[in-house]
């Protein structure tokens, strides 16, 4: 069967293998396939030229004729029933009631999936860490992501991430223009800062969390991203050089304590995008209410110019965002 595919020389195919799979882009329908000189991976349909670029500059998207792999079973065939899971690089999580055969089954589909973990605890304190355990494969906790063309290594025993957040994240950093001086309040490993770094004029990312902010640094490195510092701070502390254009606050359930902090930072003109968890039964109303207080309270006039759910986050709970513009401020 025809298909897309990349081709490079023998000694560069497991890497390149690696960083496909990380990036979740081989048609497993396939079967990967070399010759003398060149190893051909096959991709789902759909990647172009230009996401391929996004993935490693240096790949070049070909064609050539690939045999079909047996049909793999899904997770739920083999289970008889279909588990909730999340990956997050090579990387799977599960619900901690789930067994090991939960996890060899979603090895045994999910080639890319090198380590399944189960979590001991649930997101807790400050800085919304989790602690795992390998349910089975490699063991270890640390990751590379691929999302929109960045990358970013993390342990997760020791900082936050979650991939659900992507399109959010894509929304808001297409909004960022060149004369930008950007505020990330809650950065973690840079998934907000580190796109957005690449459009503003500067950006500051700060974490309170001394892992995050190490992580960050390294993720600022590996995207070869400058016009970024990354401050490892409590964001009440945060001093900016000038009033920022735009303050991004992905604390969810605490957020709203800095919303003073960032009325008191923001230029006039600013927008700030703010989250939080809401139940399903009163989504907008009462945290409209309140921000529309703090903002008073600091003297800001604002104006609401979009409200959405971001997510589900639990069964009756939303991940909300609302996108503050803060039109006027009193000195
Ligand atoms: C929900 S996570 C969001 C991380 C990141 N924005 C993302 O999308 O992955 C919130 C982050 O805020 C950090 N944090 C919590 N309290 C903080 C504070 N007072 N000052 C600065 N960062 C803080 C945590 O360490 C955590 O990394």
């Amino acid at each position: 069967m025809q298909s897309n595919c990349v081709k490079v020389p023998k000694r560069e195919g497991e890497s390149t293998r690696k960083m496909l799979a990380e990036s979740e882009v081989i048609d497993y329908r396939l079967k990967i396939k070399s010759d003398e000189q060149f190893v051909y991976i096959p991709l789902i349909p759909g990647i172009s030229k230009d996401i391929l670029s996004k993935i490693d500059p240096t790949l070049a998207l070909a064609e050539c004729d690939f045999e079909e792999n047996e049909r793999t079973r899904s997770v739920e065939e083999i289970l008889g029933f279909a588990p909730s899971f999340e990956v997050i690089g090579d990387i799977a999580v599960v619900a901690e009631e789930y067994d090991v055969k939960v996890g060899e089954a979603i090895m045994e589909v999910h080639k890319n999936v090198r380590t399944v973990l189960v979590p001991t605890t649930p997101v807790v304190g400050e800085f919304r860490i989790r602690h795992y355990r390998v349910l089975c494969g490699e063991d270890r906790t640390t990751t590379v992501y691929r999302e929109h063309g960045f990358i970013y290594e993390m342990d997760l025993n020791k900082v936050y991430f979650s991939p659900r957040l992507s399109t959010e994240r894509k929304r808001i950093t297409d909004q960022v223009t060149d004369m930008e001086l950007v505020l990330d309040m809650f950065a973690g490993v840079g998934p907000f800062a580190i796109p957005i770094s690449k459009r503003a004029m500067y950006t500051i990312a700060v974490d309170k969390n001394p892992d995050a902010v190490e992580y960050l640094k390294k993720n600022i490195a590996l995207n070869k991203a400058s016009r970024i510092e990354a401050v490892n701070m409590d964001a009440r502390d945060i001093q900016t050089p000038q009033p920022p254009d735009r303050i991004i606050m992905n604390l969810p359930h605490t957020a709203h304590e800095f919303l003073d902090v960032a009325f008191r930072l923001i230029a006039t003109g600013g927008i700030i995008h703010y989250y939080d968890i809401r139940p399903e039964t009163e989504i907008f109303d009462a945290v409209i209410k309140m921000v529309r207080q703090k903002a008073s309270y600091s003297g800001c006039l604002i104006d609401i110019v979009n409200k959405r759910i971001v997510r589900s986050y639990s069964p009756h709970e939303y991940n909300i965002v609302l996108d503050i513009r803060v039109v006027g401020k009193q000195d």
